[in-house]
């Protein structure tokens, strides 16, 4: 009986959980979807059986800083296969305890005005715990003679701190880390908890970086049952997205949207929810403008008005062109140009310089070697001489410069600029945008000066096209220049292929190639590809390009001895760019990444060298850069060297250096997936950039990306050498499978803001959720009224009750939903009750 006591006092005893202090070293797994990671932390202090240095913790953390101290609290498991870590069920940053801690802590930017001095006099008065004391009784800083000002500054900030620190901690309870804490305390404030209370997913509606499943996983916190319409909402909203990016539409249609939907709500719980209300609610989603639908489309919000906003934004720069007639000067311009420069212009350049000093707006287009850059260059002095402005930057010292030139990557900016001689930059720079930006935030600024120019305009998506549009003031000359061949945008819409489709508005294409074909037979086979032909000489070896037929296995042998040849000629790892358009299988990006990484910097004993998620990152590499970070401006697809690996002094920390053209840029191991080896790189994140040589290895494996834009894109990235390799069906293949267009409606909105009669495929009426017509024309040149109220300025002549029955007789007219077996892949039992049309 005693015995039987003790034992079960034993057990009773409450005892301090397992807790240990570290930083964060790397980590070994981070899950896209979900807070779950596998962390290698240093152990500085801990509270249990351990004496080695570092420790793997596994749990769900946010966006962990790895210059921060935390005390993560949870238990100590023997893992079956990778032995003994620490489950954390808690985490939070450690509070200074120690006298030198608190003193910087105290010293830190958070409390201006008090130095180290300050400080050191408040520990010496007040003890180690003085920030507890301080909390606890402010007046205890009464006595220490300090200015007022300080004494307020530190009472101030340390309150403030409080309530952010209760909310952060909240956080870190819902598994958000201090990175993403931040953002969410910096857009909510002290409401912060409430919000998330209230509905969890709004945090996948504002905050970028937090998806419906993240959301979802907060949601459990707080029970929300699978069919809360908060959840499917959320869960059709994000389902939207995706299909959207995954297929680059502007939009989807049902039976996709049910299916997504049904996956993600089926995520992490085990009911299902009916069809039927997923309908409803797509409905009511419809009706309170969170996303719109019409015929049988479905659109995220955001790219649903994008589309009227650039319909309109084009139609108000058109409107305001000045008619006066300046043909003969324009003449005598261009004659001039042609005296200066030494160039006869053909008959399209001549209409394109022409076209463009006369017109509002120009599109130009034209395969390489047709003279796009040319004529850029001839634009701009042209427009120079009319409107007497001088080209010197320099003269703009109060002013800004009145021409702006803008590309979509920081790599084109660059080739613009170098090739005219003036200041270039990116899109996203010149409308003061960061890249990171929910759709909802993407807001305009107004642009300064008279010409605009964008190259590369292939690449631009709907979203950031609208925004620009957006800051064009009435009075610019703006454009547009690209190669409608190549790749669309990586984001959705086709912008640059559907304005040219578009009747209405001034464009020229550059047809002539005048790259002479002795110097370049690249430029010959790259047009002989736009046009669908098979070269006859494809295969054969020419002075500036050649073919090694191979299969896919004898790929990375090749791409081996191809580098070796070309390291002999004086081609250097940064005028060699393999591309490929997969990351996986032997011809894949990776795979060559290591092989060539092998050839150009192979590992020696005075090279530092860090693995991170399999990848070896070594002194010399050359990098690639992934995500936008406008603050060390670098830019995604920019490409750098790695200058440095070094441990910082007290080893806790490895930082890489990277060399981006004269940038030098040094990342934490928390950002080095940011980064990836870049002697391979993909077609598309070549897209903007041409190399000196390429090499192209193209074989079967690459499945359905084996497309004619994507073959012409590569081979024109190539500026003086070419090396194709692999099977010469693959290429055949590329060259017979035209590319199929995008989904987008954005020749349909300028049809419609342009008055025509606009021909919807769907043919059924064209109704909008929100009682729009799509015709007759939008008149109204206001700026305000286009943006925010397109559906104002277009007469309403029909209603749609907004009832579950007209989308759910949509579903079944598009098939989603068959009256005999219910929806694809959705149980008939769920479908049937929304078969029942009142
Ligand atoms: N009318 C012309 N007469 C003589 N040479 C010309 C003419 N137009 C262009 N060129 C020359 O042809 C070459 C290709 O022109 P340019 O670089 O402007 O073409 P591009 O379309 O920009 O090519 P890419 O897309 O490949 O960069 C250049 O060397 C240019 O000087």
């Amino acid at each position: 009986m005693t015995q039987m006591a003790d034992e079960i006092s034993l057990f009773d005893v409450p005892h301090e959980p397992s807790f240990f202090i570290g930083q964060v070293q790397s980590d070994i797994f981070d899950s896209p979807d979900s807070f779950y990671k596998v962390l290698i932390v240093s152990v500085e202090d801990n509270n249990f059986d351990w004496t080695e240095n570092e420790i793997t913790v596994t749990g769900s953390f946010g966006d962990l800083r790895d210059d921060q101290t935390y005390r993560f609290e949870g238990k100590l498991v023997d893992h079956p296969k990778y032995g003994q870590q620490f489950q954390a069920s808690s985490y939070h940053v450690n509070q200074p305890s120690s006298r030198d801690g608190v003193i910087s802590f105290l010293s830190g930017k958070q409390f201006p005005g008090v130095g180290e001095k300050t400080a050191t006099k408040i520990v010496d008065a007040l003890g180690n715990d003085a920030i507890n004391k301080i909390n606890n009784d402010h007046t205890v800083l009464n006595s220490l003679n300090l200015r007022p000002a300080i004494r307020q500054s530190i009472i101030a900030n340390l309150t403030a701190n409080q309530g952010m620190d209760q909310i952060v901690i909240g956080l870190n309870d819902l598994g958000f880390g201090s990175n993403l804490a931040s953002t969410i305390f910096e857009r909510y404030g002290e409401e912060t908890l409430d919000v998330i209370s209230k509905n969890p997913y709004q945090l996948a509606h504002d905050i970028d970086g937090i998806s419906f499943q993240r959301a979802d996983q907060v949601a459990a916190h707080f029970d929300i049952q699978a069919d809360d319409p908060r959840r499917v909402d959320a869960a059709i909203v994000q389902a939207l997205d995706d299909l959207t990016m995954m297929s680059g539409d502007t939009y989807t249609s049902a039976p996709p949207l049910l299916r997504q939907c049904q996956t993600l709500l089926s995520q992490n719980r085990s009911r299902a929810v009916q069809t039927d209300l997923i309908s409803e609610r797509i409905v009511a989603l419809g009706k309170k403008g969170d996303i719109q639908y019409e015929n049988q489309r479905i659109y995220p919000r955001a790219l649903f008005d994008a589309e009227f906003q650039i319909a309109n934004q084009l139609n108000r720069l058109m409107n305001n062109s000045d008619q006066s007639d300046q043909q003969s000067e324009i003449g005598s311009v261009l004659a001039k140009l042609s005296t200066q420069t030494g160039i006869k212009y053909d008959q399209h350049q001549q209409e394109a310089i022409k076209t463009a000093l006369r017109s509002k707006l120009m599109l130009l287009t034209g395969g390489p070697g047709t003279g796009k850059t040319t004529i850029i260059k001839g634009i701009v002095a042209g427009f120079a001489d009319m409107h007497q402005l001088s080209l010197d930057p320099k003269e703009y010292k109060e002013k800004a410069f009145p021409i702006l030139l803008a590309a979509p990557t920081g790599r084109a900016a660059k080739r613009m600029s170098e090739a005219t001689d003036l200041p270039a930059s990116t899109i996203h720079r010149l409308l003061g945008l960061n890249g990171r930006e929910s759709p909802n935030e993407l807001n305009a600024k107004e642009l300064t000066g008279s010409l605009l120019i964008v190259d590369e305009m292939s690449m631009v998506d709907t979203l950031l096209f609208k925004v620009l549009v957006q800051s064009i003031p009435d009075t610019m000359h703006v454009v547009l220049v690209g190669d409608k061949d190549q790749l669309p945008s990586v984001g959705a819409g086709q912008v640059f292929h559907d304005l040219l489709a578009f009747d209405h508005l001034p464009k020229v294409e550059l047809t002539q190639i005048h790259r002479q074909s002795a110097d370049s037979t690249i430029i010959s086979l790259a047009h002989a590809i736009k046009n669908g032909r098979i070269p006859s000489d494809l295969t054969s070896r020419e002075a500036d390009r050649s073919f090694i037929s191979c299969r896919a296995s004898q790929v990375p042998n090749a791409v081996e001895q191809i580098i070796k040849m070309a390291l002999k000629k004086g081609y250097s790892a940064d005028d060699l760019q393999i591309l490929a358009p997969m990351y996986r299988g032997q011809a894949g990006v990776n795979h060559l990444n290591e092989l060539a990484q092998q050839v150009y910097n192979p590992a020696t004993s005075d090279k530092t060298e860090v693995e991170f998620r399999g990848q070896v990152f070594r002194v010399g590499d050359k990098v690639l850069q992934l995500v936008n970070s406008p603050e060390n401006n670098v830019f995604n697809g920019d490409i750098g060297k790695i200058t440095m690996i070094e441990q910082t002094k007290n080893h806790k920390r490895t930082t890489m250096t990277i060399d981006f053209d004269g940038n030098e840029v040094t990342y934490g191991r928390m950002d080095w997936n940011q980064i990836r080896l870049a002697y391979a790189i993909s077609i598309h994140k070549a897209q903007g950039s041409q190399f000196k040589m390429v090499v192209l290895p193209l074989v079967h494996e690459f499945g359905r990306m084996l497309q004619r834009n994507l073959l012409y894109t590569a081979v024109t990235r190539a500026s003086s050498k070419l090396v194709l390799l692999g099977e010469p069906q693959a290429y055949l293949t590329c060259i017979n499978n035209q590319s199929i267009n995008r989904h987008t409606t954005l020749l349909q909105r300028l049809q419609s803001v342009w008055g025509e009669t606009v021909n919807d495929q769907s043919g059924d009426g064209l109704l909008t959720n929100d009682n729009r017509e799509l015709s007759p024309a939008h008149k109204n040149n206001s700026q305000e009224t286009n943006e925010n109220q397109q559906g104002e300025t277009i007469s309403k002549t029909a209603t749609i009750s907004g009832d579950t029955h007209i989308l759910t007789a949509e579903l079944i007219r598009t098939g989603a939903i068959d009256p005999m077996i219910g929806m694809d892949g959705i149980r008939p039992e769920h479908s049937a009750k929304s078969l029942r049309l009142s």
